[in-house]
């Protein structure tokens, strides 16, 4: 095979003249940025292509996480001044939506920096391609015109959100994650939120506590679907306590004009007045997301779709053996986090003879509302999957000293543990409920990658007060039980007696 060499900043390519790159990615997202990013800095002629400039970033950047996160900021700062209304302050109106969103512009316009084509151009030596990439060939992509083609192809195309398809949707303006953080220049007066997982949580906590009135509907019985129930009832009461009403059980059956949605089911799903239906100024959708599939030439590369994903195997490959789907379009876990790990792993198996295999016993993820709720590791439902026996430790975060002292007592915290004489005691997963919980659960999860036993805290000294004591004292927990029940207080009266005479 003849080989072309070309310099770029990073060094020399050598790309068989077969190729014009050694590596296409499509779509510039987090799994995108990383996985053309790593390719370009070990010198790869990498090709990245988004549709556009502005979608440079993705999701995350541009209508996801940091848009959201941001929101979330301001709104807490509202939420503490109306706090401290219990204390003196004199708070009144509501937020001014257009300083909030510029604030919030202002920080996607930071991260921008080094999240655009000329970035990667200038600091990769990535070949940055704006346009809307089609698979035309087993190795081939088609963009603005020009054929490319590459030993290998990852699709980082992402996903899109559901929308409702109900009758007289149509009169209707569903907003989602795109247009709520680049087309909403007012405070909703009432917003309407289907859904009850992460993005609607954080959203009715957000516009909750900048002044709108926020009615939740959600299809089942809790909040947060995929974090045990307890964390979904603490999520649902402070909802309710800051004015969020939640209506559990309850769907949209139809729309009968612009504002109004006819509700079904649900013991109170005639709550508006006994109508069965109720009236809101915005209606905000956050009922999943769908892989991206459409207009991307998947058929033509021998990309198999089924029920509207991307087939892949566990090592992100797809149908055709050179094209990989990473980040939301692998289409299991949607998480910025989650397209890193895909990248780590996609990248081991693209060098090295030993392949990695997608898994998620390891993986964490937050709802970022107040309280944060933070899980990792392996569910109940896993444990049980892989026959792994457990014991589960649970602690109220009541009479936690800095949980009385800020004033969050309704914190909780899970633990899954192994069990046994030998192996016991080694952290499995868990989740919390609490202010900054996703920091303070970190501990914890280091303990389960590092196949670590939760006893391993049980002497650490942690400064007084800090909030993640509470991971410490459920690990003393095991140990004071130990110490204090059984044979053992009979054993230590004996010693303390014959040592102390
Ligand atoms: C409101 C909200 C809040 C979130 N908060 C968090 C959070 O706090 N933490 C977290 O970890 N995750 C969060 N997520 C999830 C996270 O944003 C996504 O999992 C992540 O952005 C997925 O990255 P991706 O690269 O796979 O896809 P995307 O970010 O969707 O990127 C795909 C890119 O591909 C491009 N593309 C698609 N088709 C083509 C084509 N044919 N040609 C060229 N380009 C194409 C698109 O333009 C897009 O830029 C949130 C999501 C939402 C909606
Ligand atoms: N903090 C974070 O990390 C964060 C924040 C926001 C979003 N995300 C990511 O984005 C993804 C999408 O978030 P999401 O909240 O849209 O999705 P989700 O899939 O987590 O939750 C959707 C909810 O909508 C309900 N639902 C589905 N169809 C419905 C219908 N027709 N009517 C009423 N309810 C219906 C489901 O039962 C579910 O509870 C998440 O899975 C997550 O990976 C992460």
């Amino acid at each position: 095979m003849s080989r072309a060499g070309r310099t770029s900043r990073r060094g020399i390519h050598f790309i068989s003249m077969k190729y014009t790159h050694d590596l296409i990615v499509i779509g510039a997202g987090a799994a995108g940025l990383g996985c053309a990013g790593f390719g370009s800095s070990i010198g790869l002629k990498v090709a990245l292509i988004d549709k556009s400039a502005k979608n440079f970033g993705g999701d995350c950047l541009n209508y996801g996480c940091i848009p959201s996160k941001a929101l979330l900021h301001v709104a807490s700062l509202f939420a503490g001044g109306k706090e401290a209304e219990a204390y003196g302050l004199q708070t009144s109106g509501k937020a001014d939506f257009k300083k909030v969103m510029a604030y919030v512009h202002s920080r996607q316009e930071i991260i921008r920096a080094h999240e655009t084509p000329e970035h990667f151009r200038e600091e990769f030596g990535t070949d940055a391609i704006i346009g809307e990439a089609r698979l035309t060939g087993k190795q081939e992509v088609t963009v603005g015109g020009k054929q490319l083609t590459a030993p290998k192809i990852v699709l980082a195309t992402g996903s899109v959100p559901r929308t409702l398809d109900v009758p007289g949707v149509e009169k209707v303006k569903q907003w989602d994650n795109e247009s709520l953080f680049w087309e909403l220049d007012e405070l909703p007066e009432h917003l309407l939120i289907v859904g009850g997982g992460p993005i609607s949580c954080e959203m009715a906590q957000a516009f909750v506590r900048l002044g709108s009135r926020v009615t939740l509907l959600v299809r089942g019985e809790r909040l947060l679907q995929k974090d045990p129930p307890k964390m979904g009832e603490i999520l649902a009461e402070k909802l309710q306590a800051e004015g969020v009403d939640i209506r559990f059980k309850t769907e949209v059956a139809s729309f009968s004009d612009t504002q109004t949605a006819v509700l079904k089911g649900g013991a109170d799903a005639g709550a508006e007045e006994g109508s069965g239906s109720i009236e809101f100024t915005h209606l905000l959708v956050a009922i999943g997301r769908k892989v991206r599939t459409e207009g991307l030439g998947l058929a033509v590369a021998g990309v198999k779709v089924e029920r509207g994903r991307i087939v892949t195997n566990e090592r992100y490959r797809t149908s055709n053996k050179n094209i990989f789907a990473i980040g939301d379009a692998f289409g299991q876990e949607q998480f910025s986090h989650g397209a890193e790990f895909h990248n780590t792993q996609l990248w081991n198996n693209l060098l090295s003879p030993l392949k990695k295999k997608h898994n998620l016993d390891k993986f964490s993820w937050v709802t970022f509302t107040d309280p944060e709720i933070a899980s990792f590791g392996m569910t109940p439902a896993r444990l049980q999957e892989k026959g792994i026996a457990f014991e589960t430790r649970e602690l109220s975060l009541e009479a936690d000293d800095r949980a009385i002292a800020a004033d969050y007592r309704n914190g909780h915290l899970i633990v899954y543990l192994s069990t046994g004489w030998w192996g016991g005691g080694k952290v499995l997963g868990g989740c919390l409920a609490a202010p900054a919980a996703g920091e303070m659960i970190q501990e914890l999860h280091l303990l389960q990658f590092q196949g670590k036993k939760y006893g391993a805290l049980t002497n650490k000294i942690y400064a007084y007060p800090v909030g993640s004591r509470i991971i410490q004292k459920g690990a003393r927990k095991g140990a004071s039980d130990l110490l204090t029940s059984g044979p053992l207080p009979k054993l230590l009266r004996w010693m303390y007696r014959v040592g102390n005479r």
